[in-house]
């Protein structure tokens, strides 16, 4: 059974699974893209913006984090995701407010710290404002990569800045007079854009108050995008559009953004809400490898206890104490006397308990 939890930031909204201890098997470590378009699927699966991954550190964070675009692709980051990531893992293993994780991402190392308000703060670092480290072919203008990006009948003035993933952002007078889905899907695939992009139209209502419609990369329009808020704050600091911290408004709702002194890490603060949890029905198991999981190593294997499935896979080993039998046996009695409803029902009470738990947190 492969249960996860849906979170959401500002309506930006993700299907998390809980693999840090390495419980979770290379079929979804490795998930196949057809899988994950599977799951967040809002019709005929879950729905998602994205599936989101919480697994075993490889280097010197508390653990790592990947994250899956709907259409299956691979994100390097994701702002929203990991506000959503810090909200799972306090709720899992009841963390109070002041804890700070330190997740790896191939955007680096991320620092999420829960607030006392339950909103979560966080240490996006530095943007990346090189082109080739966006990436894009935009030239480098006073330290911001912008130019024109030529559409089938325009052209627009864009800026470009990478948080780890790649952004444009193009300022408009009015967001609401543009055709929004036309030039999102044009932008994505620019040629500006080697590695594609996120899109965000700017209306600046003032210095420290902006307002962002957002066309994602591998997800279209969304309701929020926290890396896009990020990255375009920055560009508008650069562009002299605006002050080192504002409140960026997206269709989901606020996020404060801030770029102190106007270098090193951008700030990012913004809520993170448990929506549900779940278990995966049979038909949307990811295909192929079965949920097992993975085989002790030899050193472990070796000053393992007695296992009959793996002391036993030529002949039985104890036939005077067979425990195969006896687990058989064992076996059989329960599917004897235990429904199909009661085995659906322990397998939600897991769930249950961490509800509940999160429920006594929230009301404490
Ligand atoms: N919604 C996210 C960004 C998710 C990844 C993005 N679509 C990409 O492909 O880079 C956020 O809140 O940052």
């Amino acid at each position: 059974m492969l249960q996860f939890s849906k979170y959401q930031g500002l309506g930006n909204d993700f299907l998390i699974l809980e693999g840090r201890q390495g419980q979770l098997p290379q079929s979804v470590v490795e998930p196949d893209p057809v899988w994950v378009r599977q799951l967040c699927d809002r019709r005929f699966g879950i729905g998602g913006d994205g599936v989101i991954l919480a697994l075993p550190p490889q280097g010197q964070g508390d653990l790592r984090m990947r994250i899956f675009n709907a259409d299956g692709s691979e994100a390097e980051m994701c702002g929203n995701g990991i506000r959503c990531l810090a909200r799972f893992l306090a709720d899992s293993d009841g963390d109070a407010p002041g804890k700070r994780w330190a997740i790896e991402t191939p955007a680096g190392l991320i620092r999420p710290e829960l607030q006392s308000d339950g909103q979560l703060r966080v240490d996006m670092g530095a943007p990346f404002l090189e082109p080739s480290s966006i990436p894009t072919t935009l030239p480098l203008v006073d330290g911001l990569a912008r130019g024109s990006a030529d559409l089938a009948d325009r052209a627009l003035e864009v800026a470009a800045v990478g948080m780890g993933n790649p952004h444009v952002v193009v300022p408009v007078e009015d967001l609401n007079a543009i055709p929004f889905d036309a030039w999102g899907a044009a932008l994505e695939v620019h040629h500006l854009f080697p590695a594609k992009t996120n899109v965000h139209f700017l209306q600046v209502h003032a210095r420290n108050r902006l307002e962002i419609r957002v066309w994602e990369r591998g997800a279209g329009p969304t309701l929020a995008c926290g890396t896009g808020a990020c990255a375009t704050l920055v560009a508008a600091v650069l562009l002299g559009l605006a002050d080192d911290h504002a409140e960026v408004m997206l269709p989901g709702g606020p996020l404060q953004i801030a770029w102190p002194g106007r270098h090193g890490a951008v700030l990012m603060t913004g809520p993170a809400v448990a929506v549900f949890d779940g278990v995966l029905s049979p038909d949307l198991m990811p295909v192929g490898e079965s949920l097992v999981a993975e085989p002790l190593t030899p050193d472990v294997a070796d000053n393992a206890p007695f296992d009959c499935s793996r002391d036993c896979v030529d002949s039985c080993q104890q036939p005077d104490n067979c425990l195969r039998d006896a687990a058989q046996q064992q076996v059989q009695a329960f599917l004897n006397s235990t429904s199909l409803d009661a085995m659906l029902n322990l397998a939600s009470e897991s769930l249950e308990q961490r509800t509940r738990a999160r429920f006594e947190r929230d009301t404490l």
